[in-house]
C-alpha cells in the first residue's frame, strides 16, 4: 500500500491522516465515518493555480461541488482562491450558506428549473452554463422578468470520446450534455445567445468526461472548438473572452490508476490552446477548469468497523462492514475498485485474501473484491481509501441507513464538519397516514 498527502503509519502502528490516529477518530466519532486531509486539499488545490502562474496565463479554477458539497469543503476551497460550479439549486444554496461570493459561482446543469434560475439570478451569481435551447429561450426570458443582465458560457458537446467508464464520459456526439459541434447545434446556439440583448456570451464550456488519465482528449477538444472558432470570427465577428474546459482529471483509486500531476494537464491545454489562437491570429482566452475530483478524490479515507464474517468453504471469505453502497455507490454503479487497509493493524503481514461486503440487502453491495489483509477479527477498523469524491455526494439512506459523519483532520487536529445523521432525520419529512389523507 502507498500512502500519499498526510498518511503515515504511527508508533502504534494505526494509520493516522493529518496528524490524527485514525482509530482514534472511529472511535470518537463512529464508524462509518469520512475523514479528509485538508493539507492534501490545499495543495491540490494550489497546484492547479500555480500551474496557470507558470505558465503565465489566467486561469480560473473553479471546484466542482457536485464531487463533494458541505458548508466547510466550499468554505475551504474559498479560501485557498478557486470557484466553484453548482449544478442544483440545492448546491447553490449549500454555496450561498457558506458564504460564498456569489460572483465565483457558475451554473451548470442540463435541466435547471425556472425555480432554480429565478434563485440564482437573486443571488446574482458570475454565470450560466447553457446546456440547450430550452434554456436558453427560458434563462433570457426570466432575465427580462429580473431586468438583469448575465454572463454565459455555452456548453458545447465536442464530439469526443475520453477514454474512461462509459457512464461518465459526456462529450460524445450522443450525450444529453450540451450543443453539439458538428451538427451546427453549438452554432445556431451562438448566433441565437449573440441576439438576445440580456446576455454577455463569455465563451464556451465542454466536459469531456471524468477519470482520464492522459491529455489527448483535451488537446483534441481545443483542435476540434478552434475550427469552429475561426469560423465564427468572421461571421459574428465574435470571439470568446473565456474557455472552459471543464474538470475529469483523473486520480489514483489502485495501483493500477496513474495519474498524471495536475501541472501536465494545464500545460498541455495551455499549449494547445496558444498553439491554436497563434496559428489562427486569434486573442488568448481565459481558460477555466472545473477539477472535482481531482480536488477531493484521494483526500478523503472511509473508516469503517469491521462485522460479521462468512466463509464459504474453498471459494470466498466475506468480511461485511457497517456501510456500503448507501455511503458509496461507485463499486456497485461503475465496477469501481479500491484499495484498504485495517487501520488498527497496518504494519501486521496481509497473508488473507478476503472480499469485503456491505450491509445492504443487495447481492451487489461489495464495497472490495479480493483484498489482502491480515487475520482480521470484529471491531477491526478498515480503511478504504479515495472516496473524497462522488462518495458522500452520491451517499443515499437506502435501507434507511443514516449517512456518516464527515470529520477534517489537519495538524493533529479533528474537526467534525457535517454531523451524522440520526434515526430521527430519517423521518423527520414523512407524515402519518392521517396527515397524508387530509392534504
Ligand atoms: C460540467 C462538469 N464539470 C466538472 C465536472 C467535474 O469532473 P471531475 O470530478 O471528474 O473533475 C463534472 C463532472 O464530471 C461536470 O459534469
Ligand atoms: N459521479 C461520477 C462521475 C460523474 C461526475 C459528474 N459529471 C463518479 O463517481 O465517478
Amino acid at each position: 500500500m502507498r500512502f500519499y498527502g498526510t498518511m503515515r503509519v504511527n508508533a502504534r502502528g494505526h494509520l493516522e491522516i493529518g496528524g490524527v490516529d485514525s482509530v482514534d477518530l472511529a472511535k470518537r466519532f463512529g464508524t462509518p465515518l469520512y475523514v479528509y486531509d485538508v493539507e492534501l486539499i490545499r495543495n491540490r488545490a494550489k497546484s492547479f493555480l500555480k500551474a496557470f502562474r507558470t505558465m503565465g496565463v489566467e486561469g480560473q479554477v473553479s471546484y466542482a461541488s457536485k464531487a463533494f458539497s458541505s458548508i466547510a469543503i466550499l468554505q475551504l476551497v474559498h479560501q485557498e482562491g478557486l470557484g466553484i460550479d453548482v449544478v442544483s439549486g440545492g448546491e447553490l444554496y449549500t454555496a450561498m450558506k457558506a458564504g460564498f461570493p456569489p460572483e465565483k459561482i457558475h451554473f451548470h446543469g442540463n435541466n435547471k428549473s425556472p425555480e432554480e434560475i429565478r434563485m440564482a439570478l437573486d443571488y446574482q451569481i458570475g454565470c450560466f452554463i447553457v446546456d440547450n435551447f430550452y434554456e436558453l429561450e427560458l434563462l433570457h426570458r426570466l432575465c427580462e422578468e429580473r431586468s438583469r443582465k448575465v454572463n454565459i458560457q455555452i456548453r458545447i458537446s465536442p464530439g469526443i470520446e475520453a477514454h474512461t467508464h462509459h457512464y461518465i464520459i459526456t462529450g460524445q456526439e450522443d450525450s444529453k450534455f450540451g450543443f453539439d459541434l458538428g451538427s451546427g447545434q453549438a452554432e445556431e446556439a451562438l448566433k441565437r445567445a449573440l441576439s438576445l440583448p440580456l446576455y454577455n456570451v463569455q465563451g464556451f464550456h465542454f466536459h469531456i468526461g471524468s477519470q482520464i488519465f492522459d491529455t489527448k482528449a483535451y488537446r483534441l477538444a481545443v483542435k476540434k472548438i478552434y475550427q469552429h472558432l475561426a469560423l465564427w470570427k468572421e461571421k459574428y465577428a465574435y470571439e470568446p473572452a473565456v474557455l472552459n474546459l471543464g474538470g475529469g482529471f483523473g486520480i489514483r483509486y489502485t495501483q493500477d490508476d496513474h495519474p498524471l500531476p495536475v501541472e501536465k494537464y494545464v500545460e498541455a491545454i495551455v499549449g494547445e490552446v496558444k498553439k491554436e489562437v497563434e496559428e489562427r491570429g486569434l486573442s488568448f482566452p481565459k481558460i477555466w477548469l472545473e477539477p472535482g475530483r481531482s480536488i477531493v478524490g484521494d483526500a478523503g479515507v472511509t473508516l469503517y468497523s469491521v462485522g460479521s464474517m462468512k466463509e464459504v468453504p474453498n471459494i470466498r471469505r466475506y468480511v461485511a462492514v457497517d456501510g456500503g453502497m448507501s455511503d458509496n455507490i461507485r463499486p456497485a454503479l461503475y465496477e469501481a475498485k479500491y484499495e484498504a487497509v485495517v487501520a488498527n493493524r497496518v504494519l501486521e503481514p496481509r497473508d488473507r485474501v478476503v472480499s469485503i461486503a456491505g450491509k445492504c440487502c443487495e447481492s451487489g453491495d461489495m464495497l472490495i473484491w479480493d483484498l489482502p489483509v491480515p487475520d482480521l477479527q470484529s471491531g477491526d477498523i478498515l480503511a478504504v481509501f479515495s472516496t473524497g469524491a462522488y462518495g458522500y455526494s452520491m451517499a443515499s439512506n437506502y435501507n434507511r441507513l443514516p449517512r456518516p459523519a464527515v470529520v477534517f483532520v489537519e495538524n493533529g487536529e479533528a474537526r467534525l464538519v457535517v454531523k451524522r445523521e440520526t434515526y430521527e432525520d430519517l423521518v423527520k419529512n414523512d407524515l402519518p397516514l392521517t396527515a397524508y389523507t387530509n392534504i
